[in-house]
C-alpha cells in the first residue's frame, strides 16, 4: 500500500514512511492511494474476532511494510492497556447503541489510536536506531493520550501545546502531572486552532523537521485515522449480528473531523449499505455543520463551550474529505486549501448534494447538551459526557424508524465532572485514575507561553532529543 498527499507534491510512500512523515512534506495530508474493499463474505467471517484480531485484519490491508507477527504484537500490546477485555464495549441504551471508546488509560477515544501509535513509533525507532521529538496540539484529550502513549519511551521526547485555561481540570492534570523527563507541556495563550496552526507551520519547515526528527501524534498522522477505522467495523459487526444485518447510522461528535473521517473511510471499505449515514454533530463551533447544511465552510471565532475538546474551527482532516469531494484532484485540493489559508473560507455550495449524501448534521447548543445529559440519565440511567451528548442530541433528532444508530461515546463523563454533575444534579462516582489526579499537592510541570511560533520552535529545539 502506498500513500499519497492530498496536495500531490510528494512521491508515494509506504505506511512506515507515512507514519514517520506525519504531515506530508508538501503541507498536505497523507491518504492511502486506494481504499481496500471488504466483500460480504470476508465481513461475515470477522463476526467472532476479538478486537485485536479484527484490528489486525483491517490494519494489515493498509500496512504491508511491517511483518505480520510484529504488527500483531504491536496491536495486542496496544489494547492490553484497556480496562476491559472487549476493549470497546457497545451497549444498547434506550433507542441507541452506544460505543464506549473511553476504556483506555486516559479515558477518551484518543487512546484507541495513540496507544497503537506510541508502540509503532517505538518499534520503528528501535529498528532505525533513531530518536523522535513529537510535537502536537491538543484541545484536551489528544495531549494526555499521546503523553500516556509515549511516557518513559527512551527514544522519544514529546511537546504538547494546549490552550491555557480552555481545557477541563482533569484534562489539564492528566497532562501536567506526568513529570517524566521526556514530557514537555506548553500552555499557550490562545486557542486550539492557534496551537494547531503553529504545529503545522513548524512541520512545514522541512529543514527543522528533519534536523529535530519531528513526529506527529495529531490526526494529521494517517495511523491515527486508521486505528479509528477499526471501531466502526467493530460496531457494524456487533450491530448487524444483533439487529438482523440492518444498515447502521453513526452519530459522531466532531471537532477536528478525524473521527468522522475514519467513519467515512470505513463506509467506503465495507460492503455497500453496511453504514448508511454519518451524522456529523458539532457544538457551537459549527463550521462543519454549516458546511453540511449549506456548503458554507467559513471560519468563525472559536468559542468556549462545555465540550471544550471540540472548540475547534479549522478542522484539520477536512482536507482529506475535500480531496475526495474534488474527485481526488490534488491541484484542486491545493488551490482550495490555499484559498482557505488566505480568506478563511471555501464555498462548497455546488457540492451540497454530494455532501448531504455523505452526512446528516446537527449543532447542539449549551442548553441542548445539558438537557440531553439530564434527560437521558433520567430516562435510561446512563450518564454521558458533554461531547457524547452532542452526538446523542443529534442522533435522537435524526434517528429514522427501524434504523439502528450507533453513538460514539468519546470520553468518560468524569473528565468533565462539573458539567455532568450540574446536569444530573448529583455527584459523579469518579474512576480511581481521576480521583488520584485530583489529590492536592501533586507535582506538575507546564510552561506558559505566548502563541508564538518562533518561541515555541526555539523551546522545542532547546529541549529536543538527539541521536547519540
Ligand atoms: C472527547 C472528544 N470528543 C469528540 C472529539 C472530536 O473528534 P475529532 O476531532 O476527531 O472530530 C474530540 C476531539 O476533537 C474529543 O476529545
Ligand atoms: N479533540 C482533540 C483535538 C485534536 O485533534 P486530533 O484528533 O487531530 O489530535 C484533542 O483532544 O486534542
Amino acid at each position: 500500500m502506498q500513500y499519497i498527499s492530498t496536495r500531490g507534491g510528494i512521491d508515494p510512500v509506504p505506511f512506515t514512511k507515512a507514519v514517520m512523515m506525519g504531515l506530508a512534506d508538501d503541507g498536505g495530508l497523507l491518504l492511502p492511494r486506494t481504499i481496500p474493499r471488504i466483500g460480504s463474505d470476508t465481513f461475515g467471517q470477522w463476526k467472532d474476532l476479538s478486537y485485536p484480531k479484527l484490528a489486525f485484519e483491517i490494519m494489515s490491508r493498509f500496512i504491508d511494510d511491517i511483518p505480520g507477527t510484529d504488527l500483531r504484537d504491536i496491536i495486542s500490546r496496544s489494547y492490553a492497556t484497556f480496562d476491559t477485555e472487549q476493549v470497546i464495549p457497545i451497549i444498547h441504551q434506550g433507542p441507541l447503541h452506544i460505543m464506549e471508546l473511553f476504556h483506555g488509560p486516559t479515558l477518551a477515544f484518543k487512546d484507541v489510536a495513540l496507544q497503537f501509535l506510541g508502540n509503532i513509533f517505538e518499534y520503528l525507532l528501535e529498528k532505525d536506531d533513531s530518536v523522535m521529538n513529537i510535537l502536537g496540539a491538543t484541545s484536551g484529550d489528544t495531549g494526555s493520550a499521546a503523553i500516556y502513549g509515549v511516557r518513559g519511551k527512551e527514544r522519544i521526547n514529546i511537546f504538547i501545546l494546549h490552550p491555557h485555561k480552555r481545557v477541563s481540570k482533569v484534562q489539564e492534570k492528566q497532562m501536567t502531572t506526568v513529570t517524566d523527563s521526556n514530557v514537555f507541556n506548553i500552555a499557550i495563550r490562545g486557542t486550539f486552532d492557534d496551537g494547531q496552526a503553529i504545529v503545522k507551520a513548524i512541520f512545514n519547515d522541512l529543514d527543522f523537521k528533519e534536523k529535530q526528527h519531528l513526529g506527529a501524534i495529531n490526526s494529521i498522522n494517517w495511523a491515527r485515522v486508521l486505528a479509528q477505522v477499526v471501531y466502526y467495523v467493530h460496531a457494524c459487526l456487533h450491530i448487524s449480528s444483533h439487529e438482523n444485518d440492518k444498515a447502521t447510522d453513526f452519530s459522531v461528535p466532531t471537532g477536528n473531523f478525524g473521527d468522522i473521517f475514519a467513519g467515512y473511510i470505513a463506509k467506503r471499505m465495507l460492503p455497500e449499505g453496511t453504514i448508511r449515514k454519518l451524522m456529523l454533530a458539532t457544538n457551537s463551533n459549527d463550521i462543519l455543520s454549516r458546511m453540511v447544511s449549506n456548503g458554507d465552510y467559513s471560519l468563525g471565532d472559536v468559542v468556549a463551550t462545555s465540550s471544550p475538546s471540540m472548540d475547534i474551527q479549522s478542522a484539520s482532516n477536512f482536507e482529506r474529505y475535500l480531496y475526495y469531494l474534488l474527485d481526488k484532484e490534488p491541484n484542486r485540493t491545493n488551490q482550495a486549501m490555499m484559498q482557505f489559508a488566505e480568506t478563511g473560507e471555501i464555498n462548497l455550495t455546488d457540492f451540497k448534494d454530494q455532501i448531504q449524501r455523505d452526512f446528516i448534521t446537527e449543532k447542539a447548543t449549551e442548553e441542548d447538551v445539558s438537557t440531553c445529559i439530564r434527560d437521558f440519565y433520567k430516562q435510561y440511567g446512563y450518564i454521558m459526557d458533554p461531547h457524547t451528548a452532542v452526538g446523542v442530541h443529534c442522533a435522537l433528532k435524526h434517528q429514522e424508524k427501524g434504523i439502528p444508530v450507533c453513538c460514539l461515546a468519546t470520553a468518560h463523563p468524569g473528565k468533565f465532572g462539573d458539567t455532568v454533575e450540574a446536569a444530573i444534579e448529583k455527584p459523579l462516582e469518579l474512576p480511581d485514575s481521576i480521583a488520584v489526579l485530583m489529590e492536592e499537592n501533586r507535582e506538575s510541570r507546564c510552561e506558559l507561553m505566548d502563541a508564538d511560533r518562533n518561541d515555541i520552535q526555539e523551546f522545542v529545539k532547546k529541549h529536543s532529543k538527539h541521536n547519540c
